[in-house]
């Protein structure tokens, strides 16, 4: 038997590979898109995989280590056939194949990015060179010089299958590469005001040494990039206790606890609302731009004025507590999003009152407190 086995094994490793379904080459054939999505089980990522499974054409693998992601986000796609859902932590290598990849994995609330700094700068940059070095494994190259020498008709028809495919890879860089700006609004072209030491650089060197990556595979190796600067983005799903300020003053208003503004709370930020933004990763992805372009909503609030919004939207009784803030604290934040309107033809919609109530409801859901209380 032994020797039977062994004798059939040497046959088979000396065969050819066989070659695709003769399925592939028919007339009707259309190959789906096999898209990853890192970080997909996190707040932004599963609002970007309920849009592309929308599309029939699209296969959507996730891969996460649900380090502040869950599974929850993705219940409604687990076990569909055009999903997959892998546990994996991108600073390791990851084999497969895909023809366009959105990287989103890394702890994005400060206070989850500050809790293992060492672990954030990794997944900021070992994870996105993994990442560039799938995409160029992967990308556009498709075996033809195997194919051609065993087929040059098959490798023809290959060729056109294959050219259907731009193979992209995007980044989801942030604001915070602007550091605590010195200009204001922040247009892509501002180079930031960045600590290279501080407690927030895990996280924002961390997403600029992406960024270059990005730009030095794009230069190096042709690879196809794009980098979407993300300004600060709220919605449902958000972690209840996930520390960011949207989620910390509903999730406090609907308990009843006093909001928190640190000091000195004149800061400022620009909410952007989340099905904006994944309409506006989506659309990067699709057009010809690289970036970095920024992606954010540019209506601008001081802390003050978000906890009194808040509480007038959704509890009047709370009350508003002034608290001690964090070392290199941006004091101001706004994106200039002219490229964005030019390049890709994208603004945001809903507006801070309004996206507001729907998070809201979320919240209410997942607390346990109906309207009544
Ligand atoms: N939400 C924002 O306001 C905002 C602003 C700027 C940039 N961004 C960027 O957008 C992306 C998503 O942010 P989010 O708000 O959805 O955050 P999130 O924390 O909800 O999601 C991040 C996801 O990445 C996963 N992850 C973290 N480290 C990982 C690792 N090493 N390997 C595999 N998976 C890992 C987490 O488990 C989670 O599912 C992040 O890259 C973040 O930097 C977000
Ligand atoms: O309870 C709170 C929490 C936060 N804040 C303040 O609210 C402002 C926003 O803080 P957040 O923690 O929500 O977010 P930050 O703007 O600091 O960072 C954010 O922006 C860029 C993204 O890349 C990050 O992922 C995101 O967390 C800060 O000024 C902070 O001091 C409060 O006043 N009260």
């Amino acid at each position: 038997m032994a020797s039977n086995s062994s004798n059939g094994d040497h046959q088979t490793s000396t065969k050819q590979p066989p070659l695709p379904s003769p399925l592939r080459f028919s007339k009707f054939f259309q190959s789906n898109m096999r898209i990853l999505v890192t970080g997909g089980a996190g707040f932004i990522g599963s609002h970007l995989v309920d849009r592309l499974m929308e599309n029939e054409k699209n296969e959507v693998i996730v891969a996460d280590n649900y380090f502040t992601g869950s599974k929850d986000n993705l219940k409604k796609w687990i076990g569909h056939p055009r999903f997959e859902l892998i546990r994996h932590d991108v600073t390791e290598p990851l084999l497969i194949e895909v023809d366009q990849i959105y990287h989103l994995a890394c702890p994005a609330s400060p206070i989850f990015y500050k809790y293992n700094p060492v672990k954030t700068i990794k997944t900021n940059v070992i994870g996105t060179l993994n990442m560039l070095g799938l995409a160029k494994r992967v990308g556009a190259r498709f075996g033809f010089l195997l194919y051609f020498q065993r087929n040059l008709k098959c490798c023809y028809k290959l060729f056109l299958i294959g050219s259907n495919f731009l193979d992209r890879i995007l980044l989801t860089s942030t604001s915070e590469v602007y550091g605590d700006p010195l200009v204001h609004p922040q247009p892509e072209s501002y180079w930031g005001n960045v600590n290279p030491i501080g407690v927030r650089s895990c996280y924002d060197e961390g997403k600029r040494v992406a960024e270059t990556l990005m730009f030095d595979y794009h230069r190096q190796h042709g690879l196809e990039i794009r980098i979407a600067r993300i300004f600060n983005t709220y919605g449902p799903r958000m972690n209840i206790d996930d520390g960011r300020v949207v989620s910390n003053f509903i999730a406090q208003a609907l308990r009843g606890e006093p909001l928190t503004v640190q000091s000195p709370g004149t800061q400022t930020r620009s909410f952007c609302y989340v099905s904006d933004m994944v309409d506006g990763l989506i659309r990067l992805m699709e057009g010809p731009n690289t970036g970095p372009i920024n992606l954010g909503n540019p209506g601008e609030f001081t802390m003050v004025e978000l906890a009194e919004t808040v509480k007038e939207l959704i509890n009047p009784k709370v009350e508003i507590k002034m608290v001690e803030n964090t070392p290199d604290d941006p004091r101001q934040r706004k994106p200039d999003i002219s490229q964005a309107k030019e390049l890709l033809g994208w603004e945001p919609k809903i507006k801070l009152r309004d996206g507001l109530p729907r998070m809201e409801e979320d919240f209410r859901l997942r607390l346990g407190v109906d309207k009544s209380n």
